[in-house]
């Protein structure tokens, strides 16, 4: 059985239909990647599996629990963390704080988070630990301002990683990347992916294709093609549209 699976799954926002009948699966231990043309309701579908938004219809799998409409901290909590496609950091603090803010033990706190950082050597070295696992080692004390956009991508990646996530939902992780920047992007999942299991959106097919176990096709807010990399190759709309290039 998987360890996540999506049934049934509708959405609408007035008018528009934007998940419609939407089944995916997800298993332990892969990389899925999610592609489709601009607007065809990825990141809804994000927000509806990781539960920003309820589901019209459908139905959330994780782990044996059912998890449809449980609000966002309580899929945190059961062991589902999401990196988002617009940056989520404090650019004014250091790559560690923004790591250490965002442990479960810290966040528990009611008292004045920042002030007692300094003193909690634990979680500082819970947060280097993330930091190194993210290629961000001697890269701490910077403030997030002051560091690269790549390396801004690899922080984000290892706040989604503070709770210690099984399965991590990473969207469009190479957006505004340069090449050099999305091969160590690529090294990095591709490292992550030994001990979490992933699900992508992702817009750069060579960057999916490379690393991706399995690939489903959102378009019109339909699943519309799934199957290996090597299968997706074969795929008619697949190679209709921008993937050509890869062949
Ligand atoms: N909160 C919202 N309220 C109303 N419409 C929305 C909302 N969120 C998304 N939409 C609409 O849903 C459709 C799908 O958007 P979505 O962002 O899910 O697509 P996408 O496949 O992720 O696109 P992209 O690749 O450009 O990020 C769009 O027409 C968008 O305008």
């Amino acid at each position: 059985m998987a360890l996540f699976e999506a049934r049934g799954l509708h959405k609408r926002f007035g008018d528009q239909v934007v998940l419609e009948e939407i089944n995916l699966a997800f298993e332990a231990g892969s990389l899925s990647g999610i592609m489709g043309p601009n607007g065809a309701g990825k990141t809804t579908c994000f927000n509806v599996l990781t539960g920003r938004y309820r589901p019209d219809r459908g139905s959330v799998r994780f782990d044996g629990d059912d998890i449809t409409g449980w609000a966002p901290h309580r899929i945190v909590r059961r062991g589902i963390s999401r990196s988002f496609q617009i940056m989520n950091l404090f650019d004014e603090y250091s790559a560690l704080d923004n790591v250490v803010v965002a442990l479960p033990s810290v966040r528990s706190r009611s008292f004045d988070v920042l002030h007692a950082i300094d003193a909690d050597s634990e979680a500082q070295d819970r947060a280097e630990t993330i930091l190194d696992r993210v290629g961000l080692r001697g890269r701490e004390r910077v403030n997030v301002r002051s560091l690269s956009y790549g390396e801004r991508r690899a922080l984000e990646i290892g706040v989604a990683l503070a709770t210690d996530p099984r399965l991590l939902f990473v969207d469009e992780p190479t957006a505004g990347l340069g090449t050099g920047a999305t091969a160590r992007l690529a090294e990095l999942i591709q490292e992550l992916k030994r001990h979490t299991t992933i699900v992508m959106i992702e817009h750069d097919m060579r960057f999916l294709f490379g690393l991706a176990d399995r690939i489903s096709v959102i378009h019109w807010g339909q699943v519309i093609a799934e199957g290996t990399p090597d299968e997706l190759r074969e795929n008619p709309w697949v190679r209709r549209s921008n993937l050509g290039g890869l062949a």
